[in-house]
């Protein structure tokens, strides 16, 4: 057999001179240091480290490729189940391949960008391939955003497709609306692709139907279950785009590559020890950092996902006693509000240990504690929509199982340690850079690096350059590290209280309010000061079947609680109770609160 110029060698030419150069490298008695025993091609490849990348040895990592094993490995085990609607892994496969080519027969393709607007339901999942199938990266939005900023985001990542399911149709219309006024004649519609759910009322998807949008599963009728998809090339290419909420500034699009992606779905597995054929109920909505790259991870697991339009505790509580859920996640927010669930909500004891991950705000031990007594093992991890969704995890120690409750949950709202697919983390001062002493103490700023750090933000050089200064990515947030090399977030930048000069970390504050037997919920914020310059005002929400008719008595108690628990300017000045405003991943809208702050003016100084 004679190979074409071009070609591999026919496998027995190859086993010939792979045994050639074997016998060689014995004869020569292996590398010589600078001169060259081996001469021609052998020496070209003589350093252990100038064997060439080739097809066989070296390609792009992405998690695409998860889909594909899983469809293989269990066609029939349950991919997706969504209310009645039961998807395999066969399914889920050929439903993705039919996306990514109706998308491709629309001259979707790479550098493309394909919005989603949904809650947690298959065809979101299933976005989480389709697209990036399509060579296109999947840009999945807040749903709880108003159409001013959709229509800003939609032309910001230049959408060409939009994906939205019926509930939340008239957002899309009215944002594209929007954008339409705005470019009028230049003004080019992307193609808008309504998704139906049985679980929804019908008449919402007729309604959109009527307007021309075409329907999800009609849509996917025109592409190829068996479409010859291509990974992509190179693995620096984008995947996912994704906006940060804004809490903290304007949305930026954070971009994501298909190598992060692979790295953080497996690390997700690892860190969390998910194995295959787990059931993962999706409480966590995809459109927040495609889930913490967990949409990813269940296909490289085989897992099944169970979809949640909304959270409640019961619906939770429901999924886990009937269809064997043994991993979520959730803001902390969530875990609240299964701790405070009323009993007829809850189905206790759980029937197995369920594995919960939580991130997104500080959970504050008490929550941690409580979860724990209800049977729930729960994982704390940190980080950020720029960073993949988690960049630390507070890593279990053997040694605490004996630790008392409280000192457990204590050591576990701690942040904790770099996830294995992160190379760099580091608290350092932002000024020289150097890292700051662990002694649980020095505040710095916390910087990552590695390949879970996003490419950047869309359209963004100033906010690019601010955030990848002197070789790391800053977070913004503001933490210290331990002597065991653990670190402690204590506030993001933006939130921390100057008092006197003083720092004041709002989240020790909320520690200690959390801690007050009537507190729902609890957010510390600065208000001015005259005296101080800046004091801790918090916001608090009572417990069901708190008695709050006397506001003042009940602040004074919360005061003088905290005032037991706290260093003396740490403790609120100010305690105002009412609901909290959060963002659609429960984190609570601090800007919101401060600016109820600054309405109610500054504490005077006679109040002291
Ligand atoms: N375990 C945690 N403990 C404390 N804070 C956390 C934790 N996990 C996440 N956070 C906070 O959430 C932030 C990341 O949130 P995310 O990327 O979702 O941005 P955002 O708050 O939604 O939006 P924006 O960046 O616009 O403010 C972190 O910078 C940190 O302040």
């Amino acid at each position: 057999m004679q190979a074409k110029p071009g070609e591999a060698p026919p496998f027995d030419r190859r086993f010939r001179a792979k045994s050639k150069s074997h016998e060689g490298a014995t004869q020569e008695g292996g590398r010589e240091g600078g001169g060259g025993g081996v001469g021609g091609e052998m020496a070209a490849e003589r350093d252990i480290d100038d064997l060439p990348r080739n097809a066989a040895n070296y390609t792009a990592l992405t998690p695409l490729w998860f889909l594909e094993r899983a469809a293989l490995a269990h066609p029939a085990r349950a991919s997706v189940v969504h209310g009645a609607v039961r998807y395999t892994w066969a399914d889920t496969y050929r439903r993705c391949r039919r996306l990514a080519s109706a998308l491709a027969r629309r001259s979707v393709a790479h550098g493309s960008t394909v919005a989603v607007i949904a809650p947690n339901i298959p065809a979101i999942y299933e976005a989480h391939f389709g697209v990036p199938m399509a060579g296109a990266v999947v840009n999945c939005v807040n749903i709880r955003l108003n159409a001013p900023t959709v229509a800003f985001l939609l032309e910001h990542s230049s959408a060409e497709v939009v994906m939205v399911d019926q509930e939340f149709f008239s957002l899309a219309e009215d944002s594209l609306r929007i954008i339409a006024d705005q470019k009028k004649c230049s003004f080019k519609k992307p193609l808008v692709i309504v998704i139906g759910d049985h679980t929804c009322d019908p008449s919402a998807l007729q309604d959109a139907l009527r307007t021309g949008a075409i329907e999800y599963e009609k849509f996917l009728e025109t592409g190829d279950p068996e479409f010859a998809w291509k990974p992509p090339q190179d693995e620096w290419k984008s995947i996912a785009l994704g906006y940060t909420s804004g809490t903290t500034s304007s949305p930026k699009g954070v971009v994501l590559h298909h190598r992060g992606a692979y790295l953080m779905s497996l690390s997700g597995a690892l860190v969390w020890k998910m194995n295959d054929g787990a059931v993962y109920l999706w409480t966590l909505p995809m459109f927040h950092c495609n889930g913490w790259c967990y949409t990813w991870t269940l296909a490289a697991i085989c897992g099944t996902s169970i979809c949640l339009r909304q959270v409640t505790a019961k619906a939770i509580f429901s999924a886990i006693a009937n269809q064997g859920v043994t991993h979520f996640c959730g803001a902390p927010v969530v875990l609240n509000t299964i701790i405070n669930a009323p009993p007829v909500d809850t189905i206790l004891p759980l029937p197995r240990v369920v594995d919960v991950m939580t991130a997104g705000a500080a959970p504050p031990p008490s929550v941690l504690a409580a979860m724990s007594k209800l049977g729930f093992r729960v994982s704390h991890t940190y980080g950020l929509s720029e960073t993949y969704g988690p960049s630390t995890v507070c890593a279990w120690k053997p040694e605490w199982d004996i630790l008392p409750d409280d000192e457990r949950a204590r050591l576990q709202s701690r942040q904790g340690i770099r996830y294995v697919g992160l190379e760099g983390l580091d608290v350092v001062d932002p000024k020289s850079m150097a890292p700051v002493p662990a002694d649980g103490s020095t505040l710095g700023e916390i910087v990552m690096r590695g390949n879970a750090v996003m490419k950047g933000y869309l359209k963004n050089p100033k906010a690019n350059a601010e955030a990848f200064e002197n070789g790391w990515f800053h977070s913004g947030d503001l933490g210290v590290r331990h002597p065991d090399g653990y670190i402690e977030v204590k506030d993001r930048a933006k939130d921390i209280i100057i008092s006197g000069g003083e720092n004041i970390s709002s989240l020790e504050v909320e520690k200690a309010v959390y801690m007050h037997p009537a507190v729902l919920e609890a957010s510390v914020v600065a208000r001015a000061d005259e005296q101080w310059g800046e004091s801790p005002c918090a916001f608090v929400t009572l417990k069901d079947g708190v008695d709050s008719s006397d506001e003042a008595a009940m602040a004074a108690n919360v005061i003088k609680f905290c005032r037991e628990r706290l260093p003396g300017y740490w403790v609120p000045k100010s305690v105002v109770f009412g609901p909290l405003p959060k963002t659609a991943t429960g984190k609570i809208k601090k800007h919101e609160l401060r600016a109820k702050a600054k309405e109610l003016g500054p504490v005077r100084k006679s109040r002291m």
